[in-house]
């Protein structure tokens, strides 16, 4: 069975969806599959043989695309163990091998479905978006507020990035673009109080959706993880149990510096997912990896591109499909 038919076994999904999904992944992530794909097959076309050399420049490749040393340590292991288990002489067919490590490595011991964004039914649900300015913040709230929205769900959004005059008008833009409501106070305002009253408007309103936008000042963590307190504890206060989700968005052009970003967010407060935006303008995806595996959060979607469409639902499959589908394509 090809790579391809085990992505739509797995999820249960049509060939129209799989074939979309895998499309979109593959045209985002051109150039993290020049660097993938091409070093690769270069490096099974030098090397016949699967030996300690073809490892030791396989690892390089890999830790080259920012894929985090410890997760490549892991993935060189399973490798080696599938080689010896399957008897691979023919570096071949290592292709296969290592698309299928690397999204079991992805998931590791975690059901794909726990990591989806965990929404309410039937009632309302927060997410609080965090992240720094110029992450892609702002455009991934209206992007995810579009795809909610044409699912069916009643969506509002709270300008809580206070901040900046700048981020309150920004939302508000995405907001008429997606066509949801905004709940906002002039720029200075308390994040706070923005945030009740955008739970005050989505439970009189009935909404099933509420996305709250923070501002992301990193420079004084005391003042970051105070104003993420406060916050909270009014949605706490307001609706048990929420947020529902607290998503961080990073960029992932950023490489490294957006792992030690998510250790900062993460001590400030509880992140259940991340949002990696920009993986269309990295060539370096492995990133995804290493922030699943380094840090032990899920990214629940990625940035392939500026359009509404292009927040994408994460998807390991497709995601290893994107770096290395033409690879997968001549094998089918
Ligand atoms: N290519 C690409 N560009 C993106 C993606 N996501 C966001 N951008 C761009 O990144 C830039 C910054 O995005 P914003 O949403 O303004 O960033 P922000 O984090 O909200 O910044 P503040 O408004 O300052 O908080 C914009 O030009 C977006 O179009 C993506 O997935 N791919």
């Amino acid at each position: 069975m090809g790579f391809m038919d085990k992505l739509k076994n797995k999820f249960q999904k049509s060939e129209e969806e799989v074939e979309e999904v895998s499309a979109k992944y593959k045209d985002g992530m051109k150039k993290s599959r020049q660097t993938f794909s091409g070093k690769i097959n270069d490096l099974i076309a030098r090397y016949r043989k699967v030996d300690e050399e073809f490892f030791e420049e396989l690892e390089e490749v890999l830790i080259s695309a920012d894929t985090g040393v410890a997760t490549v340590m892991d993935l060189i292991d399973e490798l080696k163990m599938e080689v010896k288990r399957q008897n691979i002489k023919d570096s071949e067919q290592m292709k296969e091998v290592i698309s299928e490590k690397l999204v079991e490595i992805y998931y590791g011991d975690e059901d794909p479905k726990t990591e989806k964004l965990q929404l309410q039914t039937g009632q309302l649900s927060i997410i609080l978006v965090v992240g720094v300015n110029g992450a892609g913040k702002t455009t991934s709230i209206g992007k995810l507020a579009h795809q909610l929205k044409s699912e069916g769900k009643q969506v509002i959004l709270a300008a809580g990035d206070t901040f900046r005059a700048g981020a309150i008008e920004q939302l508000d833009i995405w907001g008429e673009r997606a066509g949801v409501d905004v709940i906002k106070q002039t720029a200075g305002s308390d994040p706070a109080a923005v945030i009740y009253d955008g739970i005050k408007a989505a439970k009189s309103r009935k909404a099933d959706v509420l996305i709250c936008d923070t501002a992301g000042r990193l420079q004084n963590k005391v003042n970051l993880m105070n104003e993420l307190a406060k916050v909270k504890r009014v949605i706490e206060r307001e609706v048990p149990q929420a947020p529902h989700e607290v998503l961080l968005v990073l960029d992932a052009t950023t490489g490294q510096n957006a792992l030690n970003q998510a250790k900062t967010f993460a001590e400030a407060t509880d992140v259940s997912g991340i949002v990696l935006t920009k993986l269309d303008g990295t060539a370096k995806g492995g990133i995804v990896l290493a922030i699943r595996n380094e840090l032990q959060i899920p990214v629940k979607f990625v940035g392939l591109g500026e359009g509404m469409e292009d927040l994408q639902e994460f998807d390991a499959h497709a995601f290893v499909y994107g770096l290395f589908a033409d690879m997968l394509e001549e094998d089918e």
